[in-house]
Formats: structure tokens, C-alpha cells, sequence
């Protein structure tokens, strides 16, 4: 199986402070890869040079085997921010084909997408209505769905299920299976242990640098417990 993404030996810098040293990633076509670890770890900040938002300062990131930033790449890709970056004075619908036409889909193409991603955030009702009169949730369902218009073959989602009720979660996680099933690949961040287990391999991070990476059962075996959030304690507890 090809690799969807590289990342070797990458260092980033915010002006003096390293917030990610020597990480390395590999994730292949078809995976669910999940990135781990606490509140300014660096998760965000890897998935940003994944998608060429950023560039390192040192090492590289591959996508496709395309060295990033890379705007033919950057098509291929669908990126859901932690922060809901939404016009508050553009309806669902009006943000939906904002960024349909900024990837270029056709007029049919586009109308489709539409309906089929509205109808998996259950946004469908909704389309009409303008963001600011959105709840949290529904901006969180919103910006999944404009990640997932373009139907790209690499979707990055940064904690995409926080503020998400537990139904619509179960929900999302069917479709990312179904993904999968279609040889798209994802990464996604997360501070939930069970959303951890459910992906294909996983890379824990703290203080920008790497703890442990391996699937769900390779990280439980080193660690000898069932339990994950103790394989990230015990893993944190081998960095220091
Ligand atoms: N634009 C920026 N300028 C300066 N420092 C930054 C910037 N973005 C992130 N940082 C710093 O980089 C470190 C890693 O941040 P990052 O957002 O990648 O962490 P995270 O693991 O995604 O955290 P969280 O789970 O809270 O989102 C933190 O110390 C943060 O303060």
C-alpha cells in the first residue's frame, strides 16, 4: 500500500520556542490515523504542516509524495479546524458552494456533494438559515461538511467530535469507516481515548516530541494494559 503522508525528522518553530522536534510520521493510503496527546502538545500544529499551512524549519513533509506546501495537493486534501473559520452573514448553503466552487466542482457535481454532505451532519433543514444563527454544534457539523464536499482523498479533522451530541459522533465515525472503506485517508486529532482506539494506528505527542506510536494493540501490548488512557500515562511517563 502507498503512502499517503511522510513526515521525517520535522522540526517547527513559533519565533524562539520549538513546539514540535524530530517528528516522524507515516501514514498509509486507506489509514485512520490518530494523533494523541494533551492540550499544547503540538496535534494542531502537525496537522497544519500535513495540510501546508505551515513549514517546517527543519525535515519534511511528503502528501501524495509531494513535498507540502503544494497547491495541486492541497486539492486532494480536506482540512477541518479545531476553530470554526464561518461567515456569519453566508447561510450553510451559501459557505457549502463557496468552497464547492472554490475546488472547482461542476454545477451537478456540486449539487450533489451538497445534499449528500448536509444530509450526513443532518444539516439539511438548516441549509437556508444564516451562522449566526447557528448553535456551536451546528458550526462544528458545518465545517465537517465543507471539509468533506470536494470528496478528498485525504481528510484532516482537528477535534472534529468535540461539541458533537453522541449520536451524531456514532454517526461521523460510520462515515470515516466508510471512507476508509473507499481508500480515503484521515487523520484526526483527539483528547478521547475511545475515538483513539477506533483508528488504525496512532501517534501519541507530548511537548512537541514524540512518546509512542503503533495500532491500538500493538501500544497496548508494550504497555501491558487494556486500558489507553493508561498506555498515554505510562508512555508520558518513558519521555521524561
Ligand atoms: N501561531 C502560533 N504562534 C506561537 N505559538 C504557537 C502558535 N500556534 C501554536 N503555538 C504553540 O505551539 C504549541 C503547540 O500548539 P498546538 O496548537 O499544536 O497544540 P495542540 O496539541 O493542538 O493543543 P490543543 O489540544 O489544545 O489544541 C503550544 O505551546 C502553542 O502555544
Amino acid at each position: 500500500m502507498n503512502q499517503a503522508v511522510q513526515m521525517e525528522k520535522v522540526k517547527k518553530k513559533y519565533g524562539k520556542k520549538t513546539v514540535l522536534d524530530h517528528i516522524q510520521l507515516s501514514v498509509q493510503e486507506g489509514a485512520i490515523h490518530g494523533l494523541i496527546g494533551p492540550s499544547g502538545a503540538g496535534k494542531t500544529t502537525i496537522v497544519k504542516l500535513v495540510a501546508g499551512m505551515e513549514t517546517p524549519e527543519r525535515g519534511f513533509v511528503n502528501v501524495f509524495n509531494e513535498r507540502m506546501p503544494n497547491l495541486q495537493v492541497l486539492q486532494k486534501i480536506g482540512f477541518m479546524a479545531q476553530s470554526d473559520a464561518l461567515y456569519e452573514n453566508l447561510t450553510g448553503l451559501e459557505h457549502l458552494r463557496f468552497f464547492g466552487s472554490l475546488f472547482k466542482l461542476k454545477k451537478g457535481e456540486m449539487n450533489d456533494r451538497i445534499d449528500y454532505v448536509a444530509n450526513l451532519v443532518n444539516l439539511t433543514e438548516d441549509l437556508s438559515k444564516k451562522v449566526s444563527a447557528y448553535s456551536g454544534g451546528m458550526k462544528r457539523r458545518l465545517s465537517l461538511a465543507i471539509a468533506l464536499v470536494h470528496n478528498p482523498n485525504l481528510l484532516i479533522l482537528d477535534e472534529p467530535t468535540v461539541g458533537i451530541d453522541p449520536e451524531l459522533k456514532l454517526q461521523i465515525w460510520d462515515e470515516l469507516f466508510r471512507l476508509k472503506e473507499e481508500g480515503r485517508t484521515i487523520i484526526i486529532t483527539t483528547h478521547v481515548m475511545d475515538e483513539a482506539e477506533k483508528c488504525d494506528s496512532i501517534t501519541m505527542v507530548r511537548n512537541g516530541k514524540l512518546i509512542a506510536q503503533g495500532t491500538p494493540k500493538e501500544l497496548k501490548q508494550v504497555y501491558r494494559t487494556e486500558n489507553f488512557d493508561r498506555v498515554f500515562l505510562l508512555a508520558g511517563r518513558d519521555e521524561k
